[in-house]
C-alpha cells in the first residue's frame, strides 16, 4: 500500500464520472464532500496487499493514526487514488481494504470522510506547507504470513 498524507485547511472533491465499469453506489449527497482542517490520506492499494488484507488495514491506520497526532489532526480523509503504484489491487479488495480502514479511524474518534470510489473525482486541496505536512507512507504486508 503506498499513502501520500497530506495536513490541509481543506480537502473537497466532487464526482465527474465512472472510471470503473461498477464503481462504489452513492447517494446524492456523495457526489460532492468537503472537510476542514484535515489530514487527507491518498491510499493506492497494491496488488502484495491481497496476500494479508487485514494486516496491511491495520498497519495503515497504526501509521495515520502517528501523522494525525503528530499534527494534531482530528478529521481524516480517506481518499482512493490509484496514481501512487503501477502494481495496483483488483477494485473489490482495494475498496474493502479502504472501508476498513475507514470504519477503525471511525472507532478511535476521528471524524472521517471517505471519497467514492472508481470514479473519476475533481478535488481542490489546500495545503498547510508546514515541514509534516506533506509525508508518505508504504507499508507492505509480511511475506507469506497469513493469519
Ligand atoms: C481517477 C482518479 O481521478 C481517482 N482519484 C482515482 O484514483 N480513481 C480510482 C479509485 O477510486 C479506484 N481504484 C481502483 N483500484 C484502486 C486501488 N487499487 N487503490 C485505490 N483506488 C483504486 O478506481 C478508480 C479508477 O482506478
Amino acid at each position: 500500500m503506498r499513502m501520500l498524507l497530506i495536513h490541509a485547511d481543506y480537502l473537497e472533491y466532487e464526482i465527474r464520472d465512472k472510471a470503473l465499469k461498477n464503481p462504489e453506489p452513492i447517494s446524492d449527497e456523495q457526489r460532492k464532500g468537503r472537510l476542514d482542517e484535515v489530514l487527507a490520506v491518498f491510499i493506492s492499494v497494491e496488488k502484495v496487499d491481497e496476500t494479508n488484507p487485514e494486516e496491511v488495514v491495520e498497519e495503515a491506520v497504526t501509521e495515520i493514526e502517528d501523522v494525525a497526532k503528530q499534527v494534531k489532526a482530528e478529521r481524516i480523509f480517506v481518499y482512493p487514488f490509484a496514481h501512487l503504484s503501477s502494481e495496483l489491487a483488483k477494485p473489490d479488495v482495494a475498496l474493502e481494504v479502504l472501508k476498513k480502514i475507514e470504519e477503525k479511524l471511525k472507532e478511535k474518534g476521528y471524524e472521517v470522510k471517505r471519497a467514492p470510489f472508481g470514479y473519476y473525482k475533481a478535488f481542490k486541496l489546500s495545503c498547510k506547507g508546514h515541514p509534516l505536512a506533506e509525508l508518505s507512507r508504504t507499508i507492505v504486508p509480511e511475506e507469506g504470513v497469513s493469519k
